[in-house]
């Protein structure tokens, strides 16, 4: 597994503005809320265009097919990942919001359990797509939302997260996959 760090004029400045929130949704849980960040117009455009890196190569070339954000906090980064790059968004969303026929995956995360879901049309076979979220915790949103790629016959690109939860086990959960966090807390 790849970690590559993107630093870059006010991403730092951009960073300092997740704000810590003891307690939330339950004891014991110290919530990372980004909405500081998603309100501030210069950190967003720079938290974009880092997690944007993650899907070009090193010419600056576009190397994806489509970016997936999962529901919630995926689809506010995930969508203008996707405008960046310039190529669709795919939305991975809880169970019974999609109207057509889906794959799903249930998995737990650090505070909850749930179910992914994604069209079955949402990908073509040998599509490469890079998955776009806030927060790596426990890993398991991350893990489901590859397993329903695969399920699609499409290949992970890499993993572009805002920040990761180093005290819990998310990355080892990911196998080889190539992910990129812009923070590790
Ligand atoms: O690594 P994990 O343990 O799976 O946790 C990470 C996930 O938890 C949060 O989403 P949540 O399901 O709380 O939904 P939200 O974005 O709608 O708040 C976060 O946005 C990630 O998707
Ligand atoms: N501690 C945390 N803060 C914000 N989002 C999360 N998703 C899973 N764990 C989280």
């Amino acid at each position: 597994m790849t970690v590559r760090d993107q630093p870059g004029p006010g991403l730092d400045a951009a960073l300092a503005l997740i704000a810590d929130v003891p307690d939330f949704p339950e004891p014991g849980i110290l919530f990372k809320d980004i909405t500081p960040l998603l309100g501030d117009h210069v950190a967003l455009t720079a938290v974009i265009d880092a997690l944007a890196a993650a899907g070009r190569d090193a010419e600056g070339r576009p190397v994806v097919d489509k970016v997936l954000g999962m529901e919630s906090r995926g689809f506010i980064l995930g969508a203008p990942v996707a405008l960046a790059l310039g190529v669709g968004f795919v939305p991975v969303r809880k169970a019974g919001k999609l109207p057509r026929a889906t794959y799903a995956v249930s998995y737990s995360l650090e505070y909850a359990e749930a179910t992914l879901e994604i069209h079955q049309d949402a990908l073509a076979p040998g599509d490469r797509v890079l998955l776009v979220d806030d927060v790596l915790a426990t890993g398991g949103t991350a893990k489901a939302t590859m397993e329903l790629v695969a399920e699609c016959g499409a290949t992970v690109h890499g993993i572009a997260m805002l920040m990761e939860l180093s005290f819990l086990p998310g990355r080892d959960s990911l196998g080889d996959a190539d992910l990129t966090t812009l923070l590790t807390v």
